[in-house]
């Protein structure tokens, strides 16, 4: 993980000319094809494109849970890329959160046990105190005891985004939030993330499919056939919608979040 550092002050994120081919012999997917890419830390960045764009894999890349076949990429100035395995599940652990459409919690552990789990992972003290005034901060004060199953799917994802802040990462990576969700619990869920942003500082990258859910972001980048295609900043739904068209994709009706 040595080498020149060519990542600039205030930078979360930072891919140098990524790329990833998936098979080989007469017939390899090049998934996503020399991205390079820079976000300053204290944004909300959505992910979009068409489908088979390259979304999951930029972000599976970016989040170190694949390799890159080519490229380097950065977390705060740190190479993430390069690593053995053991060290990029480390670096994981220590300044990546995640937050997945089906919420990904383990049903056996309590609310507050899921949530203080990433800190026992990453071998630091399990800080009830922290996790609590998190779980109050998105509105589960009440329901620490309690067993995901016991839980509605807004208030689930709920817990996946308290335990993606609660060891204060340097970026959080979000692949479709809102996907499993009605359309208030999405529009919560959505505007708890830009909070997060906006109160915390904290980075936010997610993979979307919905204009209304990419309208919560700060900027919107847009991929096609594994390359960037574009990117629009204070994005409106309909703007990304507009977008979207021109980039081959059937949008969904933008009112599916934003009803
Ligand atoms: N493990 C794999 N082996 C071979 N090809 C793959 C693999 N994973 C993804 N691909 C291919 O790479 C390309 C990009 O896939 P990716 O899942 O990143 O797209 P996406 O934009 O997230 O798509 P969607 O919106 O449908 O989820 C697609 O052509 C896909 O078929």
């Amino acid at each position: 993980m040595a080498g020149q550092d060519i990542t600039r002050a205030g930078e979360a994120l930072r891919l140098v000319q990524v790329s990833k081919t998936y098979g080989s012999g007469d017939h390899p997917v090049r998934a996503l094809d020399d991205v390079s890419v820079s976000l300053a830390a204290g944004t909300f960045t959505a992910i979009m494109g068409p489908s088979g764009s390259g979304k999951s894999t930029f972000l599976q890349c970016a989040a170190g849970l694949d390799q890159p076949t080519e490229g380097r990429v950065f977390i705060d100035g740190a190479e993430l890329t390069g690593g053995s395995e053991t060290k990029v599940t480390k670096f994981r652990r220590q300044r990546i959160g995640f937050i997945f459409q089906q919420f990904n919690l383990l049903p056996t552990l309590t609310v507050l046990q899921n949530v203080t789990l990433p800190l026992r992972l990453a071998g630091k003290k399990a800080d009830r105190k922290r996790a609590i005034e998190i779980l109050g901060r998105v509105g589960l004060r009440e329901r620490i005891d309690h067993r995901p199953a016991e839980l509605s799917g807004g208030q689930q994802q709920r817990v996946a985004i308290a335990r993606a802040l609660v060891t204060n990462p340097s970026v959080i990576f979000a692949d479709e939030p809102t996907g499993a969700l009605d359309s208030r619990s999405a529009r919560n869920v959505l505007a708890l993330l830009a909070e997060a942003v906006h109160e915390f500082g904290q980075t936010v990258v997610m993979v979307t499919h919905d204009p209304v859910a990419a309208s919560y972001a700060d900027s919107v980048i847009f991929l096609a056939d594994g390359r960037l295609a574009g990117s629009l900043d204070r994005p409106t739904a309909e703007a990304v919608a507009e977008r979207m068209t021109h980039l081959g994709d059937q949008v969904a009706p933008y009112a599916a979040v934003g009803e």
